[in-house]
């Protein structure tokens, strides 16, 4: 099992990476997003899995959520839907919509039933590390839209991306909230898993991505790095 980053050490980290280690936020959501998808493909193939939608929140974590959705066109899903209720501050994110218009991926505001009931996958890139509960409109009514589609069709599988939206970084799922009902399929960390992973369900897919981390940056931040095998942007953990 893999030491987990609690959420005050994830976002240190994140600003070292763009300080000290001379990263731009640009690239790190390229390669996150992009170990995104090939995670996914590696799990739900597009010939079984062939249409995603994806969810994506204001932050870095929908901004992950973007970059994954070209990556999925681009590895052959049929159809893919962005839904993006709140558009984020960064002018970064227009251009990644801008890129989505090319691959004539629809993006919307709001996740209607026809879009929901014709996903084989859907992709929870709301909230990461930043997140602090509770989960708020319109958010939380996507999440429990989310929660009943699946408990109608077991096939449609939900995938998390670093940390299940709703649950609390460091803790898990909220007491007494929509989030304690929330059982992602798949889980992808990115740089490494962050403490509420350890309250994934045995059955949950847990990939790691996000491979930009240095083994001497790891162990001085107490974390490992681990065997990426090849050309791989992501590594299965169970
Ligand atoms: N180092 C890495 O591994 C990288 C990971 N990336 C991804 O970035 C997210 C973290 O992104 P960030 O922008 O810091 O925040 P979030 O996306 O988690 O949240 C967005 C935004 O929402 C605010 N917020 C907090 N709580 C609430 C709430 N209850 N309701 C509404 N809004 C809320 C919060 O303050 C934020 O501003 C990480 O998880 C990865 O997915 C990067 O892509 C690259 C490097
Ligand atoms: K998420």
């Amino acid at each position: 099992m893999m030491k987990p980053l609690s959420a005050k050490t994830a976002a240190e980290l994140d600003a070292s990476l763009m300080s000290t280690l001379g990263y731009t936020l640009e690239q790190l959501m390229e390669l996150a997003g992009l170990s995104v998808a090939q995670s996914i493909y590696k799990e739900y193939n597009p010939i079984n899995y062939p249409n995603a939608t994806i969810i994506c929140g204001p932050g870095n974590n929908g901004g992950d959520g973007l970059v994954a959705a070209r990556h999925l066109k681009l590895f052959g899903y049929e159809k893919i839907n962005v839904i993006y209720p709140i558009k984020g501050k960064n002018p970064f994110y227009d251009k990644l919509i801008t890129q989505l218009k090319m691959f004539n991926i629809e993006v919307n505001d709001k996740l209607n039933n026809e879009i929901l009931n014709n996903s084989n996958l859907i992709i929870d890139s709301m909230f990461g590390f930043s997140f602090h509960p509770p989960l708020r409109d319109p958010f939380d009514s996507i999440l429990s839209t989310i929660i009943k589609s699946k408990n109608e069709n077991n096939d449609r599988k939900i995938i998390a991306v670093d940390i299940p939206s709703g649950w609390d970084v460091d803790d898990g799922p909220i007491k007494d909230s929509i989030t304690e009902n929330y059982m992602p399929d798949m889980l992808i960390s990115l740089t490494a898993p962050k403490p509420c992973s350890l309250k994934i369900s045995p059955i949950t897919n847990h990939y790691l991505g996000g491979r930009f981390i240095s083994k001497n940056i790891a162990d001085k931040w107490g974390f490992e790095v681990p065997n990426y095998k090849g050309v791989d942007q992501c590594i299965k953990l169970n």
